[in-house]
């Protein structure tokens, strides 16, 4: 066999050596990320440089600069991974704690230099996300993170932020807390995600559990310092008018808002029909979107009524906020705080075992305000039959809080 290749270095006639193109540049970055992230056994680097792309090779770099690999992202954590002793067990963790660099983004410069041409809002730190069509990042999901990436069965795997911890990935779990407390600041809430379209409602709240888990394995105090007065404001938040009405702004929901508007084509008038907005904004803010929970008919999504019913993960979440503010204020010495937030906490609790409790059925049940109430009154009258006797695993929420396992 000859080889003919005119330009070919191998040739004894041509002293040059041809320079190396900017694709294999870009593919030897790919390759060097591919190494230190599965590690050196079994590892082909000549696999990395024989890719071929699909887009140009600006739009591909500019898509893997997004991919920002979390700086604190080892391929195998020491700590928890040695102490699993069932290998079947222990691979699968490995699998599972493998998929924080698959949902770490950075948001791309082109969003923070012209944001007006983004539904993506610009975030200060590297981002995680929930995966699959959700590209940005979600508030409850940055706690319980789901992450729906295909991962060989395409199994469903839950990757909390509590796996962040325990991937000793403290850096990347703080950057999540500040990207939370930007959006915070920004709008006075933290968002229900990081898109345009979200800025009228926020999720469940969780700051504070991951403020306090943060703590619990850093012992960051000046972190903590940091962030004690965005809780706060949060605290004012999810406690001020607008959620007596649940949604002041009722502008509908996103990416679904034809299918919305087809349901509110049934309504033959605004005020019906910007009630019904709220109803849904509302059941999005929950995370709970769109559950039958929130219908008065179970069958019909128009019968939405999440503004008439006193969930009980919601109260369980605050109460676990002002919980975490005792507490976190008093690792700061901020003992007026601490105090104030006890308080509350107390009547909460009082409140929750009041109206949600059911003796009968071991557990606390969504209440229905009725039709005639709405959550602006003050005094209500608490009736049993007014309980959702449903069984949800929201009504479990409080055992997940201390205070009500322990019987203080
Ligand atoms: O995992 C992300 C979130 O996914 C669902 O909600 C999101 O999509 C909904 C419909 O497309 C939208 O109405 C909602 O506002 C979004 O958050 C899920 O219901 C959420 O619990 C979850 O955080």
């Amino acid at each position: 066999m000859t080889f003919t290749e005119p330009s070919s270095p191998c040739r004894g006639d041509s002293p040059s050596v041809k320079p190396t193109t900017p694709l294999i540049t870009f593919l030897e970055r790919i390759q060097e990320t591919a190494r230190q992230t599965f590690g050196d056994s079994s590892f082909d680097p000549k696999f990395y440089l024989d890719f071929s792309l699909k887009l140009d090779l600006l739009t591909t770099g500019g898509c893997f600069q997004q991919l920002a690999r979390p700086a604190d992202f080892v391929p195998e954590p020491d700590g928890f991974l040695s102490e699993v002793e069932n290998l079947e067990v222990r691979s699968w963790a490995l699998e599972v704690h493998s998929l924080w660099k698959n949902l770490s983004r950075k948001v791309s410069g082109r969003v923070h230099k012209r944001p007006e041409l983004h539904t993506l809002l610009p975030l200060p730190e590297s981002v995680v996300v929930p995966g699959s069509r959700f590209r940005e990042v979600y508030y409850w999901d940055s706690y319980w993170r789901s992450a729906t990436t295909p991962v060989k069965d395409s199994r469903v795997y839950r990757v909390g932020y509590r796996g962040l911890l325990a991937s000793k990935m403290y850096e990347t779990a703080k950057g999540i807390v500040t990207n939370l407390i930007s959006l915070l600041d920004e709008y006075g809430y933290v968002l229900n995600g990081a898109r345009a379209y979200y800025t009228n409602r926020s999720q469940p709240p969780l700051l504070s559990s991951m403020i306090h888990d943060l703590y619990d394995r850093t012992g960051d105090v000046e972190f903590v310092r940091k962030s004690l007065p965005a809780l706060v404001k949060e605290h004012s938040f999810w406690n001020s008018g607008i959620h007596k009405v649940i949604i002041k702004d009722a502008q509908g929901c996103d990416h679904t808002l034809k299918s919305d508007k087809q349901s509110a084509s049934k309504f033959l008038n605004d005020s019906d029909r910007e009630n019904f907005y709220r109803e849904l904004a509302s059941a999005a803010e929950s995370g709970w979107d769109f559950s039958t929970r929130w219908m008065r008919n179970t069958s019909d999504l128009t019968t939405l009524a999440t503004t008439s019913i006193l969930p009980v993960d919601l109260n369980a979440f605050l109460l676990k906020m002002e919980l975490d503010i005792a507490f976190l204020a008093k690792v700061t010495f901020e003992n007026s705080m601490a105090e104030r937030f006890l308080e509350a906490s107390q009547a909460r609790k009082k409140a929750i075992n009041a109206v949600l409790w059911n003796a009968k059925m071991g557990q606390w049940l969504d209440y229905w305000l009725n039709n005639t109430t709405t959550c602006e009154e003050e005094a209500q009258t608490w009736e049993c039959q007014n309980q959702n006797q449903n069984v949800f695993a929201s009504n479990f929420i409080p055992l997940w809080i201390e205070l009500f396992y322990s019987g203080l």
